[in-house]
């Protein structure tokens, strides 16, 4: 198996401090990584350079065989898929669902009246079904719940048929059922096995769907660790990331965790 993602040494320092800390970790072809750490640990640093969006100030980082800095980001950026926030901002809120899909097959955020193919507008269609946004095709994106929102971005960021697919805390702000819609949905793509490698940035190991398969914890922009979801997602290990004792504990495929009362 091919890495999709490689990084070696990789720092970004900002006012003289690193926020991200000699970070060396790889994501193999086919691997569903978790990453986990506090708030400002340096997980939204972490996806903004795999998604090519930032260069690490040293150290290096490759993305599907292909090195920043000597690649033109703008031939790779088709090949990730970015599901974020960050991305909801930069789309037009008078845009219908089905536009707010179709246009990353064009690499745009805004519709420009481009006659779009039969077939892409199918694969649109396809993609919102399976997240279960059937119903809200002419619906406009800006008059949609979170939990919708964050459905749409999903199948959106599926639309280039990328290899990799990057998450930023796709749950976050979703009320339980809305979680759990999310985290069956997020599991069927991370069984599927014609599905990208996935990266997915969570606060809450709750949001961990079945079928992820690795972890990546880290504090301060550093890796503390790296590697099987089964090994290493334990009490021990979280515990160490967030400074606080925790148990964790795996219910069939589900994970929980929570803090040890004070004595
Ligand atoms: N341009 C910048 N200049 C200086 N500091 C920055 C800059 N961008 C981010 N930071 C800081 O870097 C640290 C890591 O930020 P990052 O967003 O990667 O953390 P995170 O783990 O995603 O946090 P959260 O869980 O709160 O979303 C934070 O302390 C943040 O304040």
């Amino acid at each position: 198996m091919s890495d999709v993602l490689e990084l070696v040494d990789v720092s970004v320092v900002r006012e003289d401090r690193a926020l991200v800390d000699k970070v060396s970790w790889s994501v193999a072809e086919g691997e569903r990584w978790v990453i986990l750490g506090p708030n400002g640990a340096g997980k939204t640093t972490l996806l903004n350079i795999a998604s090519s969006y930032l260069f690490p100030t040293t150290g290096k980082a490759r993305i599907l065989g292909e090195e920043l800095g000597a690649v033109d980001v703008f031939e790779l950026r088709p090949r990730i898929g970015v599901a974020g926030m960050a991305m909801a901002d930069k789309l037009p809120h008078g845009q219908t669902v089905l536009q707010t899909v179709l246009t990353a097959a064009y690499g745009m955020t805004a519709h420009w009246h481009e006659s779009y193919d039969e077939i892409d507008e199918k694969r649109a269609r396809q993609f919102l079904d399976r997240m279960g946004m059937s119903g809200y095709l002419d619906r406009k994106f800006g008059t949609l719940s979170e939990g919708e929102r964050k459905r749409t971005l999903i199948a959106r960021a599926m639309m280039t048929d990328p290899e990799l697919l990057l998450l930023d805390e796709p749950a976050a702000g979703l009320d339980l059922g809305g979680r759990e819609d999310l985290v069956r949905r997020l599991g069927r793509l991370a069984r599927d096995p014609q599905a990208p490698s996935m990266v997915m940035v969570t606060h809450h190991v709750e949001e961990i769907a079945p079928g992820f398969t690795h972890v990546l914890m880290i504090r301060q922009g550093k890796v503390l660790v790296a590697g099987p979801l089964e090994s290493e997602l334990n009490s021990r290990n979280l515990s160490r990331c967030f400074g606080l004792p925790l148990v964790v504990e795996r219910a069939g495929d589900r994970w929980t965790a929570q803090g040890l009362p004070l004595s």
